[in-house]
Protein backbone atom coordinates (compact mmCIF):
# COMPACT_ATOMS: atom_id res chain seq x y z
CA UNK A 1 0.00 0.00 0.00
CA UNK A 2 1.11 3.36 -0.68
CA UNK A 3 2.50 6.16 2.17
CA UNK A 4 0.96 8.88 0.71
CA UNK A 5 -1.51 9.16 -2.51
CA UNK A 6 -2.84 12.70 -3.15
CA UNK A 7 -5.64 12.15 -5.83
CA UNK A 8 -6.93 15.09 -7.98
CA UNK A 9 -5.59 17.86 -5.27
CA UNK A 10 -6.36 21.31 -5.19
CA UNK A 11 -6.11 24.71 -3.73
CA UNK A 12 -7.44 28.22 -3.90
CA UNK A 13 -7.01 30.94 -1.68
CA UNK A 14 -9.48 32.90 0.02
CA UNK A 15 -10.23 35.31 -2.55
CA UNK A 16 -10.83 32.84 -4.71
CA UNK A 17 -7.43 32.48 -7.06
CA UNK A 18 -7.15 28.93 -7.79
CA UNK A 19 -3.29 28.38 -7.06
CA UNK A 20 -3.30 24.47 -8.62
CA UNK A 21 -4.64 21.66 -9.56
CA UNK A 22 -5.32 17.95 -10.76
CA UNK A 23 -1.87 17.44 -8.81
CA UNK A 24 -1.80 13.69 -8.33
CA UNK A 25 1.27 11.64 -6.53
CA UNK A 26 1.97 8.11 -4.93
CA UNK A 27 4.52 8.50 -2.65
CA UNK A 28 6.42 5.00 -1.76
CA UNK A 29 8.83 3.66 0.97
CA UNK A 30 12.35 4.91 0.06
CA UNK A 31 11.03 8.01 -2.40
CA UNK A 32 12.68 11.10 -2.14
CA UNK A 33 10.05 13.25 -4.66
CA UNK A 34 12.04 16.31 -5.37
CA UNK A 35 9.93 19.23 -6.19
CA UNK A 36 10.65 22.09 -8.45
CA UNK A 37 8.97 24.97 -9.97
CA UNK A 38 9.15 28.79 -10.59
CA UNK A 39 8.56 31.05 -7.54
CA UNK A 40 5.07 31.40 -6.58
CA UNK A 41 4.30 28.41 -8.06
CA UNK A 42 2.21 26.86 -5.73
CA UNK A 43 5.41 24.56 -3.76
CA UNK A 44 5.28 25.20 -0.25
CA UNK A 45 1.58 25.81 -0.24
CA UNK A 46 1.29 22.17 -2.02
CA UNK A 47 3.75 20.59 1.44
CA UNK A 48 1.38 22.69 3.52
CA UNK A 49 -1.54 20.60 2.12
CA UNK A 50 0.06 17.52 2.77
CA UNK A 51 0.85 18.35 6.29
CA UNK A 52 -2.90 19.31 6.42
CA UNK A 53 -1.75 22.60 7.78
CA UNK A 54 -3.83 24.33 4.35
CA UNK A 55 -7.33 23.66 3.19
CA UNK A 56 -7.38 21.64 -0.30
CA UNK A 57 -9.86 20.11 -2.06
CA UNK A 58 -9.05 16.36 -3.35
CA UNK A 59 -7.97 13.20 -1.29
CA UNK A 60 -4.76 12.95 0.37
CA UNK A 61 -4.61 9.30 2.11
CA UNK A 62 -1.67 8.01 4.65
CA UNK A 63 -1.59 4.29 4.26
CA UNK A 64 -5.43 4.40 2.79
CA UNK A 65 -7.00 6.70 5.62
CA UNK A 66 -7.57 10.11 5.83
CA UNK A 67 -5.83 12.76 7.85
CA UNK A 68 -8.79 12.64 10.11
CA UNK A 69 -9.23 8.90 11.31
CA UNK A 70 -5.86 9.70 12.73
CA UNK A 71 -6.20 12.82 14.12
CA UNK A 72 -4.64 15.71 12.83
CA UNK A 73 -2.06 16.48 15.19
CA UNK A 74 -1.13 12.74 15.23
CA UNK A 75 -1.25 13.07 11.50
CA UNK A 76 1.28 15.57 11.66
CA UNK A 77 3.66 13.73 13.74
CA UNK A 78 3.84 11.18 10.77
CA UNK A 79 3.67 13.93 7.92
CA UNK A 80 5.77 16.62 9.51
CA UNK A 81 6.13 19.77 7.30
CA UNK A 82 9.82 21.79 7.96
CA UNK A 83 9.21 25.20 7.11
CA UNK A 84 11.85 27.10 5.43
CA UNK A 85 11.17 29.64 7.72
CA UNK A 86 10.52 28.54 10.72
CA UNK A 87 7.84 31.04 11.93
CA UNK A 88 9.03 33.44 14.56
CA UNK A 89 8.36 31.81 17.01
CA UNK A 90 8.38 33.51 21.02
CA UNK A 91 11.03 32.14 23.48
CA UNK A 92 13.71 29.81 22.30
CA UNK A 93 14.06 26.39 20.15
CA UNK A 94 14.57 24.65 23.46
CA UNK A 95 11.02 26.06 25.26
CA UNK A 96 10.25 24.79 21.50
CA UNK A 97 11.54 21.54 21.78
CA UNK A 98 10.13 21.30 25.27
CA UNK A 99 6.69 21.77 23.89
CA UNK A 100 7.19 19.67 21.14
CA UNK A 101 8.33 16.60 23.40
CA UNK A 102 5.59 17.18 25.96
CA UNK A 103 3.14 16.84 22.94
CA UNK A 104 0.60 14.15 23.53
CA UNK A 105 -0.03 13.52 20.19
CA UNK A 106 3.29 12.63 19.79
CA UNK A 107 3.53 10.41 23.01
CA UNK A 108 0.67 8.47 21.53
CA UNK A 109 2.27 8.15 17.96
CA UNK A 110 4.99 6.87 19.56
CA UNK A 111 3.12 4.11 21.41
CA UNK A 112 4.21 5.37 25.01
CA UNK A 113 1.95 5.86 27.68
CA UNK A 114 2.07 9.48 29.17
CA UNK A 115 4.40 8.84 32.07
CA UNK A 116 7.04 6.93 30.51
CA UNK A 117 8.69 9.19 27.93
CA UNK A 118 12.05 10.27 28.71
CA UNK A 119 11.99 13.68 27.03
CA UNK A 120 15.49 14.19 27.32
CA UNK A 121 16.28 11.05 25.04
CA UNK A 122 14.53 13.40 22.29
CA UNK A 123 16.61 16.58 23.92
CA UNK A 124 19.51 14.65 23.35
CA UNK A 125 18.99 13.25 19.76
CA UNK A 126 17.98 16.65 18.17
CA UNK A 127 21.24 18.41 19.93
CA UNK A 128 23.67 15.65 18.89
CA UNK A 129 22.24 16.01 15.37
CA UNK A 130 22.51 20.19 14.91
CA UNK A 131 25.81 19.86 16.97
CA UNK A 132 26.98 17.70 13.88
CA UNK A 133 26.14 20.20 11.79
CA UNK A 134 28.33 22.94 13.78
CA UNK A 135 25.02 23.98 16.48
CA UNK A 136 26.40 24.97 19.76
CA UNK A 137 24.46 24.21 22.35
CA UNK A 138 24.25 27.37 23.83
CA UNK A 139 22.67 28.29 20.84
CA UNK A 140 18.96 26.39 21.73
CA UNK A 141 18.87 29.03 24.54
CA UNK A 142 18.74 31.77 22.46
CA UNK A 143 16.00 33.19 21.00
CA UNK A 144 14.32 32.51 17.61
CA UNK A 145 14.79 36.00 16.27
CA UNK A 146 18.50 36.16 16.95
CA UNK A 147 19.56 33.23 15.17
CA UNK A 148 20.94 33.61 12.06
CA UNK A 149 18.75 32.18 9.17
CA UNK A 150 21.11 29.29 8.71
CA UNK A 151 20.92 28.61 12.44
CA UNK A 152 17.41 28.61 12.13
CA UNK A 153 17.29 26.51 9.35
CA UNK A 154 19.47 23.71 10.86
CA UNK A 155 17.93 23.49 14.58
CA UNK A 156 14.74 23.16 12.56
CA UNK A 157 15.90 20.58 10.66
CA UNK A 158 17.34 18.67 13.41
CA UNK A 159 13.83 19.17 15.49
CA UNK A 160 12.08 17.16 12.54
CA UNK A 161 14.30 14.33 12.12
CA UNK A 162 15.27 14.13 16.09
CA UNK A 163 12.08 13.94 17.27
CA UNK A 164 11.72 10.57 15.37
CA UNK A 165 8.45 10.49 14.45
CA UNK A 166 8.06 11.59 10.81
CA UNK A 167 7.23 8.93 8.65
CA UNK A 168 7.29 11.32 5.95
CA UNK A 169 9.08 14.50 6.21
CA UNK A 170 8.04 17.56 3.87
CA UNK A 171 11.12 19.73 3.16
CA UNK A 172 11.02 23.09 2.00
CA UNK A 173 13.90 24.33 0.66
CA UNK A 174 15.61 23.04 3.78
CA UNK A 175 19.36 24.25 2.67
CA UNK A 176 18.61 27.33 1.07
CA UNK A 177 20.43 30.02 3.88
CA UNK A 178 23.60 27.26 4.48
CA UNK A 179 27.26 27.05 2.36
CA UNK A 180 27.68 24.77 0.45
CA UNK A 181 29.83 22.49 3.07
CA UNK A 182 27.09 22.61 5.31
CA UNK A 183 24.33 21.99 2.91
CA UNK A 184 26.42 18.91 1.67
CA UNK A 185 26.60 17.51 5.82
CA UNK A 186 22.67 18.19 5.96
CA UNK A 187 21.78 16.41 2.72
CA UNK A 188 24.17 13.83 3.67
CA UNK A 189 22.46 13.02 7.50
CA UNK A 190 19.02 13.31 5.93
CA UNK A 191 19.46 10.67 3.54
CA UNK A 192 21.53 8.42 6.33
CA UNK A 193 18.38 9.06 8.77
CA UNK A 194 15.91 7.67 5.61
CA UNK A 195 18.38 4.80 5.08
CA UNK A 196 18.64 3.65 8.56
CA UNK A 197 16.46 0.90 10.09
CA UNK A 198 16.93 2.80 12.95
CA UNK A 199 14.73 5.73 12.16
CA UNK A 200 10.87 5.81 11.14
CA UNK A 201 11.54 7.99 8.26
CA UNK A 202 10.47 6.01 5.20
CA UNK A 203 9.91 8.91 2.23
CA UNK A 204 10.51 12.55 1.89
CA UNK A 205 9.40 15.16 -0.42
CA UNK A 206 12.20 17.97 -0.50
CA UNK A 207 11.26 21.66 -2.27
CA UNK A 208 14.57 23.18 -3.95
CA UNK A 209 15.58 25.38 -6.75
CA UNK A 210 18.56 24.05 -6.60
CA UNK A 211 19.35 21.43 -9.88
CA UNK A 212 22.30 20.05 -8.40
CA UNK A 213 20.75 19.46 -5.15
CA UNK A 214 17.97 17.37 -7.22
CA UNK A 215 20.41 15.83 -9.04
CA UNK A 216 22.15 14.53 -5.39
CA UNK A 217 19.15 14.02 -3.55
CA UNK A 218 16.01 12.77 -5.78
CA UNK A 219 14.74 9.82 -6.57
CA UNK A 220 11.99 10.71 -8.23
CA UNK A 221 11.28 14.75 -9.68
CA UNK A 222 7.65 16.20 -9.70
CA UNK A 223 7.15 19.83 -11.22
CA UNK A 224 4.55 22.23 -10.59
CA UNK A 225 3.89 24.32 -13.98
CA UNK A 226 1.09 26.47 -14.78
CA UNK A 227 -1.35 25.98 -12.04
CA UNK A 228 -0.79 21.62 -11.91
CA UNK A 229 1.97 19.41 -11.89
CA UNK A 230 3.77 16.47 -13.80
CA UNK A 231 5.83 13.83 -12.70
CA UNK A 232 9.49 13.99 -14.78
CA UNK A 233 11.13 10.84 -15.60
CA UNK A 234 14.64 12.08 -14.59
CA UNK A 235 16.60 14.89 -12.83
CA UNK A 236 17.21 18.22 -14.00
CA UNK A 237 19.40 18.92 -16.33
N1 LIG B 1 -2.78 32.37 2.34
C1 LIG B 1 -2.65 32.85 1.11
N2 LIG B 1 -3.50 33.76 0.62
C2 LIG B 1 -3.37 34.25 -0.64
N3 LIG B 1 -2.39 33.86 -1.48
C3 LIG B 1 -1.52 32.95 -1.04
C4 LIG B 1 -1.59 32.38 0.27
N4 LIG B 1 -0.57 31.51 0.41
C5 LIG B 1 0.10 31.53 -0.74
N5 LIG B 1 -0.46 32.39 -1.61
C6 LIG B 1 -0.04 32.67 -2.98
O1 LIG B 1 -0.02 31.42 -3.65
C7 LIG B 1 1.04 31.37 -4.56
C8 LIG B 1 1.92 30.15 -4.28
O2 LIG B 1 2.68 30.39 -3.10
P1 LIG B 1 3.76 29.36 -2.59
O3 LIG B 1 4.40 29.93 -1.38
O4 LIG B 1 3.10 28.05 -2.46
O5 LIG B 1 4.76 29.33 -3.82
P2 LIG B 1 6.18 28.64 -3.97
O6 LIG B 1 6.17 27.91 -5.26
O7 LIG B 1 6.52 27.84 -2.76
O8 LIG B 1 7.15 29.91 -4.06
P3 LIG B 1 8.72 30.08 -3.69
O9 LIG B 1 9.50 29.20 -4.63
O10 LIG B 1 8.93 31.55 -3.95
O11 LIG B 1 8.89 29.73 -2.24
C9 LIG B 1 1.78 32.71 -4.46
O12 LIG B 1 1.31 33.57 -5.46
C10 LIG B 1 1.38 33.19 -3.08
O13 LIG B 1 1.41 34.59 -3.02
Amino acid sequence: MALLSVRDLSCTTEEGTQIFSEVELTLNEGDVVVVQGKSGCGKTTFLKCLAHLNLYDGHILFYGKTPKSYGVPIYRTKVAYVPQRPPLLPGTPRDFLATATSFKARKRAKGHSKDTVPPHDDFEHCLKIARSWGIDSQLWDRDWSNLSGGETQRIALAIGIGLDTAEVLLLDEPTSALDQDSCLQVERQILDTLNSSESPLKAIVWITHSPEQANRVGTRFLQFSSGSSYEEPSPPV
